[in-house]
């Protein structure tokens, strides 16, 4: 596997962006420096606790090739997506005279992916930034299209800016270390790009179920590849959701209010199967999806070990929540639901008596 060549996705330039690379591959750390360029003096390497080794042997690394880098350690998972955090790591620029020209290197985690991008997409207005995903979810999602954000008392996301990064580099080895519920976690976005866009990744899933809980599956390379092309389609042609981006949100509706519901307690990936099996369900009681469609949401996510169902009498505190998601418009809700398979469209002001009948399908 270590004489592979890495496949190359690019992502293009939309709304005023430069386009850029997703490399997925091994031992990709040499690209870094090509990435970071000749203007850079400084390097901050952003990395969650549990990636502590990986952040200093990178530090060092770069130090090595001449750079004054630091690595900003900041907490696992959504502890780190709090303006705290951000601003613990403004001032760990501030301190190093951190300037326009001085990159960042997000390594980690969705999550940490989405705090590195803010804070370089905070800092002086903007900074260059390079994320290398370590998890499935951030491979495939997170660290492409360039939503960064952090979360606030009131929800999900909400504070963060559209700044893409210069460069992702997808190091497969790094999945090694993960633990199957994050492994798995993951594959929900994964099978959503099966359903919004791409078939044939629900095919390879349902091909081998055990082979896609591990990084050692016969499909990952092309499941990780495959859900990346989805991603890279859509935000090169809309990266700030004035139209199509939207459908990459199926199934976030739901999900994002269970996630503030549980403190973030649950992992984004698992909320986001329960998400898109509402939304599954909100699409047949809508009169849009067929059954076999709509029942093939449930066999695949179960099949990898992902949840299905939330506790029922949540519904009015939830409901409450997506009341702030991004996609509303005034007090109209808006959901991602499917016309049929690979058929993503806007579901408007659903009427609430179907809401709640879509709601009692996921009802614990
Ligand atoms: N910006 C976007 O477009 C976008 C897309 C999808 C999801 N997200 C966000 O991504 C986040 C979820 O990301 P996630 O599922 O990667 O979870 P995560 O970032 O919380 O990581 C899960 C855990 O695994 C640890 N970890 C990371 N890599 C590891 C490795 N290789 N070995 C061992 N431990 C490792 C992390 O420190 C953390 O404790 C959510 O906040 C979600 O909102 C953003
Ligand atoms: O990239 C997008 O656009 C997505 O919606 C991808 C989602 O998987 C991701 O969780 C995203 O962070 C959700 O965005 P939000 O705008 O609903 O917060
Ligand atoms: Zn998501």
């Amino acid at each position: 596997m270590t004489d592979t060549p890495a496949t190359r996705v690019h992502v293009g330039g939309s709304a005023g962006s430069e386009p850029y690379d997703v490399l997925v591959g091994r031992q990709l750390l040499g690209e870094l420096a090509g990435l970071i360029g000749d203007r850079a003096r400084r390097v901050a390497v952003i990395h969650p606790e549990a990636l502590a080794e990986t952040g200093e042997a990178l530090r060092a690394d770069l130090a090595e090739q001449g750079y004054e880098a630091v690595a900003i350690q900041v907490p696992n998972a959504e502890e780190a997506k709090t303006a705290e955090v951000a601003a613990y790591c403004w001032k760990a620029l501030g301190q190093t005279g951190f300037t326009r020209t001085d990159v960042i290197v997000g390594v980690g985690g969705g999550a940490t992916t989405d705090l590195a991008g803010f804070v370089a997409a905070t800092w002086l207005r903007g900074v260059r930034w390079i994320a290398v995903p370590t998890t499935v979810l951030a491979m495939v999602d997170a660290a492409v299209g360039g939503k960064t954000g952090i979360n606030t008392a009131e929800g999900k996301n909400l504070v963060g800016a559209f700044h893409p990064p210069a460069g992702v580099l997808c190091d497969l080895a790094a999945l090694d270390s993960l633990p199957v519920h994050d492994y798995v976690s993951g594959l929900a976005e994964v099978i959503k790009a099966g359903f919004i866009a791409d078939p044939v990744i629900l095919d390879l899933v349902e091909a081998d179920p055990e082979g896609a809980r591990t990084p050692a599956g016969p499909h990952t390379a092309e499941l990780i590849v495959r859900s990346i092309k989805v991603k890279a389609e859509v935000v090169s042609s809309d990266l700030k959701e004035s139209g199509l981006r939207e459908i990459l949100n199926y199934g976030h509706t739901l999900a994002h209010a269970i996630e503030k519901n549980e403190r973030y307690k649950w992992r984004h990936g698992a909320a986001v199967s329960v998400g898109m099996v509402f939304a599954a369900e909100l699409g047949r009681l809508a009169g849009r999806l067929d059954d076999a469609t709509a029942d093939r949401h449930r066999t695949v996510l179960e099949s990898v070990g992902l949840p299905l169902t939330y506790r029922g009498d949540q519904w009015p505190k939830l409901l409450e929540t997506m009341r702030v998601d991004k996609k509303s418009r005034g007090d109209l809700l808006r959901f991602i639901v499917l016309d049929g398979l690979a058929k993503p469209t806007v579901l408007e002001g659903p009427d609430p008596a179907v809401l709640l009948a879509a709601y009692g399908e996921v009802s614990a």
